[in-house]
């Protein structure tokens, strides 16, 4: 099993390159966020205010930034990020493209089919990827980020543009992966309904530059946060307006 990390987050500066002459945006200032090993945070805030920006910094993608990012227990965490787009390899096959983070041994790739099994998947091991529904490369994303058994599960908006089974499906699998395999993870999305679903915790972000305005503890049970009803008054309760959610 993974070890799990937790994270302190300093971000004291962080803008882009301004386009056309247009005033620099600050998109972060002094903006802190800790999160204990083990939980499920999801990171919910509107379109356009810096989410996939503090997932790229978390990651290392982005290092054009003032300020710290502090792994606590494990010294060099195995990271995996899942992307708002699949992001699989075209001209390699579903199970290639779940064994590119792996050493090329027989018991890799005993892991990926294994993963490939549970995800439902096993008949496509030898398709390539654009033959396949966004549904499905979707899932073979997922495989290939549990394939490392991260400690840590950095996800970006990777429902979006799915119809309501394949994403109900979708969460169901990521679930039930984090229950054989536990990380501490963290979620972009914009759903408060997901959100819900799923986090032990909610961060609301807003503002320019971003901030954390609100910190949810979820303490649903597993029956309640199948129940719509349940779902709904927790959203009355705690992520009622001013922000604009759907
Ligand atoms: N490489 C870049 N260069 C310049 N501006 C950028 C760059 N990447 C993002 N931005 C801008 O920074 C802001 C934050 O972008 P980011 O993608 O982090 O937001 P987000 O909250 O993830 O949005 P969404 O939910 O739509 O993905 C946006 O205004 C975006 O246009």
């Amino acid at each position: 099993m993974a070890a799990m990390t937790g994270l302190e987050i300093e971000i004291a500066h962080k803008s882009y390159l301004p386009l056309g002459g247009a005033p620099v945006r600050r998109i972060f200032e002094g903006f802190h966020l800790s999160v204990d090993p083990g939980e499920f945070v999801c990171l919910l805030g509107p379109s356009g205010i810096g989410k996939t920006t503090l997932l790229n910094m978390i990651s290392g993608l982005d290092t054009e930034y003032s300020g710290r990012i502090g792994f606590d227990d494990v010294a060099k965490p195995r990271m995996a990020y899942v992307f708002q787009t699949p992001r699989l390899l075209p001209w390699r096959t579903v199970l290639e493209n779940i064994l590119l983070p792996l050493p090329s041994t027989e018991a890799a790739r005993r892991t990926a089919l294994d993963l490939l099994a549970s995800m439902g998947m096993s008949d496509t091991q030898d398709v390539y990827p654009e033959r396949l529904s966004l549904g499905m490369q979707r899932r073979v994303a997922l495989a290939r980020a549990f394939a490392i058994e991260p400690d840590l599960l950095l996800m970006d908006e990777p429902f979006t543009s799915l119809d309501e089974p394949t994403a109900d499906r979708l969460r169901d699998l990521l679930i039930g992966m984090l229950a054989q395999r536990s990380a501490t993870v963290l979620f972009v999305t914009h759903d408060s309904r997901d959100a819900i679903r799923m986090a032990s915790r909610i961060v609301v972000l807003a503002g320019s530059p971003i901030q954390a305005v609100r910190d949810i503890p979820v303490e649903l049970s597993q029956g309640e946060r199948q129940d719509k009803g349940a779902i709904e008054a927790f959203r009355g309760r705690f992520l009622a307006q001013p922000q604009r959610f759907c």
